[in-house]
Order: C-alpha cells, then structure tokens, then sequence
C-alpha cells in the first residue's frame, strides 16, 4: 500500500511472554536470540534504571513534525511501546511531558524515538521511560502526513507494529513478533548457563578454561613465554 496510512487492530504477542522477556533484559535476549535486534547505541535512555518490554505501537514521522505522534496516541493500548522514526534524520524535541501523560493514562510502557525529546525533568519525575537520539528543546509543527504502524527503520533496526521491543540501560532491541516465544525459551537457557557460569567464577575458575580458550589462544598462534623470555628476545 502507498501513500500515508494509519493501521489499526495491530496483532500483538502473548502479554506474559512479553513481560518475561522484560526480567530478561536487552544483553541477554539479544545474546540468545543470536546476536540480532539490537538497535544502534545512539538512541540512549534519558533515565537509569529502567527495563522495560512491550509491543510496537510505530510512527513514521517527517523530521520537525510530530502531528503522527498525535495520531498514533490513540491506537495506543496497555502494555505497548511508542516507537517513533522520522522519513530523514531530526533531532528536534518532538515528544515532551504531554504525550507522556497521554500515553501513561493507556498504559504505554515506554518511548524509543530516532527524534530528540524535551521535558526530560518530568518524564523522569512521572517515570515514563524514554530512548531517544538527544535531548532537545527545539519544538516541531503538526503539518505534514506520515504513518502509524508501518514498519520503521530505528537505529538500523526495521521494527513492525506488534514486535517485541526491549529496553533497558544498555540499549533498545526488537524480537520479531512470530519469534518472542522462542526468544523467551532461548534466553532461559541462556540464563540457566550465565548462571552455572557465575559459580564457576565465584569459585575461582577462569573463563579461559571453563570456555576453552586456551586452544583458541593456541590455534590462532598465541604463546605464553615468560617476562626474562620476552625480554631476551
Ligand atoms: O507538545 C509537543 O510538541 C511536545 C511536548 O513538549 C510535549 O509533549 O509536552
Ligand atoms: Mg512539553
């Protein structure tokens, strides 16, 4: 379909298994997932603390113009993320405290935007977690058409409506829709492993060997010689 559209009735995965893949985190769900979704680090979290997981509620958004913002308020449910993107890149404030209390009273989660934000004072004092390209007081207009839940390019990441975002204090990724399940099996084995790990570790073993790292370190040529050995050669 062309032209600016406004897609309704988005389908959205299982609530529990997006609320489990929340506890898990970004690092961790991306890890098991296969080292994919992860949305490039420029789009960093206003506050710290917060972890947060929900299904994309997107915006497609021409730089300077939040007027799909305003639209996109409304096909907003409980549970979901705001994800927004504009057409090319802009840093202008385009989303403030206002669309904060308009999507909390919805139930929104969060906000991930390539845009900048303002009013990063009361979004934190209100808890309304947001990820965005900068901070930004430069206000935008309500003029140009865009869209509502086609897919968007956030952080080199395309993100379709009803996908599983995660955020947390290390970064913003996305798990397919189709794919939360599964996400949700592999990063609880991943748990299951880190945490096997972590006793190794706490019990002195080293990684290098937990891991096998040293016939890595040999195979790519690497050798141990002594300090009186190095310096004599
Ligand atoms: O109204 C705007 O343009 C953005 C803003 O500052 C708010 O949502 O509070
Ligand atoms: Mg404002």
């Amino acid at each position: 379909m062309t032209g600016p559209v406004i897609v309704t009735d988005i389908a959205r995965a299982d609530a529990a298994t997006i609320d489990a893949l929340a506890e898990h985190g970004v690092a961790t769900v991306h890890e098991a997932l296969g080292r994919v979704g992860l949305v490039g680090a420029g789009i960093r979290p206003i506050q710290d603390g917060a972890r947060i997981a929900g299904s994309a509620v997107t915006v497609s958004s021409w730089p300077g113009d939040n007027l799909m913002i305003h639209a996109a308020v409304e096909q907003c449910e409980e549970g979901d993320i705001l994800v927004v993107s504009t057409t090319s890149p802009s840093t202008d404030g385009a989303f403030g405290e206002l669309f904060a209390t308009a999507l909390q009273v919805r139930g929104v989660r969060g906000l991930v935007t390539t845009t900048g934000v303002r009013d990063v004072v009361d979004l934190r004092d209100m808890e309304f977690p947001v990820w965005s390209s900068a901070i930004n007081a430069q206000g935008t207009v309500k003029a140009t058409a865009g869209s509502v839940n086609i897919p968007v390019v956030v952080g080199g990441v395309t993100i379709h409506a009803g996908d599983v975002v995660i955020a947390d204090d290390d970064g913003v990724m996305v798990v397919p829709r189709a794919e939360a399940e599964a996400a949700l099996a592999a990063s609880d084995t991943r748990v299951d492993k880190e945490a096997a790990d972590r006793e190794a570790y706490r019990g002195g073993e080293l990684s290098l060997d937990r891991k096998g790292l040293r016939d890595t370190l040999t195979l790519l040529g690497v050798r141990w010689v002594t300090q009186q050995d190095y310096d004599a050669h």
